[in-house]
């Protein structure tokens, strides 16, 4: 069988146990931990300019070659000129928020435009170099919407794919980054492009149409900018057995500090990367509303949340990170009492494998983004919990995880007054509503897992007929 190649921005930590950044890279090495293969992608470093001069069409430095298990792992620097207009600025300031439906907090510099394409042909030269005419390549997320458009520049004729784990917005959202028509053009040198959802695809369908004089034929397939190109809807997904071995080690050193912290409290839990579009700002108020409205939980009840600095130096997370630190003293300051911390707030990151039990010992998990392409949160806390007493997911309707775990108490993130009564709601849920939601979502996150998230991407990509992977 071909061998599978993936590329993306993020790759995981080689070392185990170490803390993951973000659920693209905990969801590919579980995924390819199975089926094996190359991954590339940034090393997380940086390296002075110097080190590779600015015109260079050369890719820069060899990459790094490590082993993990079945995977090898290729990893490139980036310099830090190519790190500050591809990852922090275009990436990170304009593409993310506008995915995100935040167009207040998306920036737009050419120059950066043009940093993000460099990277994405550089990226592309040190594949070429690392592929065979076999292989299938499958590249993941919003940093390598170029990247295919690279690699046929250089006359690679290889089935290749994207997987988009974040939101694609309406087209009225898209068409506000000037740029939007050099991107989707680039885009469709992709042979295949998956989505977490359908109203992501469909909003890319809607895009091609309105836009681009684009077609989608009655077999599914599209046409826009002179190439044909197939789409589907692939939710990430997790591996439920493994995760619920993790949650089960019950007797973790942290999750007894924790219970002693907790006196017999219950515990509402949210975990994610400190991040403006995961909605901590909205989350805050209404756990604060909740506190205001219901005293008779006071002292019964403690909000623990992880938020891992993210992105530190993109100014928009600069300005949260200061807002939250603000609100949890406020928060605890109007509540707290000698012998009751209401609100935990914590700005470390956990590995996954220490999150999971405390997962296991939270009675809600709040997981309430403004927009997420999927989710993964939502889905561990769900598959940690004890389906005999099992916790209440408290999730946002924008997250891509709403669409199929439609059994967690669904809220509107940005309506505080619904997410307190939702908290009181969970808190006070009769054991049998919660057995009922819970299998029902493991149902779900069973049928959807994470080796069929990756045997269909990858399924997909390799049966696409020979037609439609050549042309171009
Ligand atoms: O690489 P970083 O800049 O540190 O950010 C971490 C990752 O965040 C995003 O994750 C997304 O993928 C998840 C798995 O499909 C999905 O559940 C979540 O909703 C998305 O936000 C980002 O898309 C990744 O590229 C980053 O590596
Ligand atoms: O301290 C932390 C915080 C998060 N995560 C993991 O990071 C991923 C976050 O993925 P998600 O899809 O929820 O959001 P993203 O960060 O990718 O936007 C999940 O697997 C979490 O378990 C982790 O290992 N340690």
């Amino acid at each position: 069988m071909s061998r599978l190649v993936v590329v993306s921005n993020r790759v995981a930590p080689i070392n185990e146990g170490e803390a993951t950044a973000g659920g693209l890279a905990a969801g590919v090495m579980d995924a390819l931990r199975h089926s094996g293969g190359l991954w590339f992608g940034w090393s997380g470093q940086t390296v002075p300019d110097a080190v590779v001069p600015p015109d260079s069409l050369a890719p820069g430095l060899p990459p790094a070659v490590a082993r993990s298990g079945p995977v090898t792992l290729y990893t490139t620097d980036l310099t830090q000129r190519d790190y500050n207009d591809y990852y922090r600025g275009f990436a990170n300031g304009t593409l993310w928020p506008t995915l995100h439906y935040q167009t207040g907090l998306a920036r737009f510099e050419r120059r950066e435009f043009e940093g993000y394409r460099r990277v994405n042909r550089h990226f592309a030269r040190h594949l070429a170099a690392l592929v065979t005419p076999g292989d299938v390549i499958w590249a993941h997320d919003y940093h390598l919407m170029g990247l295919a458009a690279g690699l046929r520049e250089l006359g690679l004729r290889n089935r290749i794919g994207l997987f988009l784990h974040i939101p694609f917005p309406a087209p009225a959202v898209l068409t506000t980054i000037p740029v939007h028509a050099e991107l989707m053009r680039a885009l469709c040198q992709y042979d295949l492009i998956g989505f977490q959802t359908e109203a992501d695809r469909r909003a890319f369908a809607d895009y091609l149409r309105q836009e681009a004089e684009g077609q989608e034929l009655p077999d599914g397939t599209l046409q826009a900018f002179g190439r044909s190109l197939r789409t589907g809807v692939y939710p990430i997904g997790v591996d439920v057995d493994a995760l619920r071995a993790e949650a089960a080690l019950a007797d973790a050193p942290h999750l007894t500090a924790l219970r002693a912290g907790l006196g017999g409290r219950a515990l509402v839990m949210s975990v994610e990367r400190l991040d403006y579009s995961k909605g901590l700002r909205q989350r805050f108020a209404a756990y604060e509303r909740f506190l205001a409205e219901q005293p008779d939980w006071h002292r019964r009840v403690e909000y623990l949340q992880i938020a891992p600095p993210s992105r530190s130096d993109v100014e928009a997370y600069q300005a949260i990170r200061r807002e939250l630190e603000g609100e949890a003293g406020r928060i605890n300051g109007r509540f707290a009492e000698l012998d009751w911390t209401p609100l935990r707030y914590l700005n470390r990151s956990f590995p996954r494998r220490q999150l999971m039990p405390l997962y296991a010992a939270a009675q809600v998990g709040l997981v309430t983004p403004l927009r997420d392409g999927m989710n993964l949160v939502a889905k561990e806390y769900a598959a940690a919990q004890n389906p005999e007493d099992p916790g209440v997911l408290v999730l946002s309707q924008f997250a891509g995880a709403a669409r199929e775990l439609d059994a967690a108490l669904l809220v509107n993130p940005h309506d505080e007054a619904g997410m307190a009564m939702a908290l009181k709601q969970a808190l006070g849920m009769a054991v049998e509503e919660r057995r009922e939601r819970h299998a029902a979502m493991l149902r779900v996150m069973r049928h959807n897992s994470l080796e069929r998230w990756r045997d269909r991407f990858v399924g997909d990509l390799r049966q696409l007929p020979s037609l439609v992977a050549s042309t171009g």
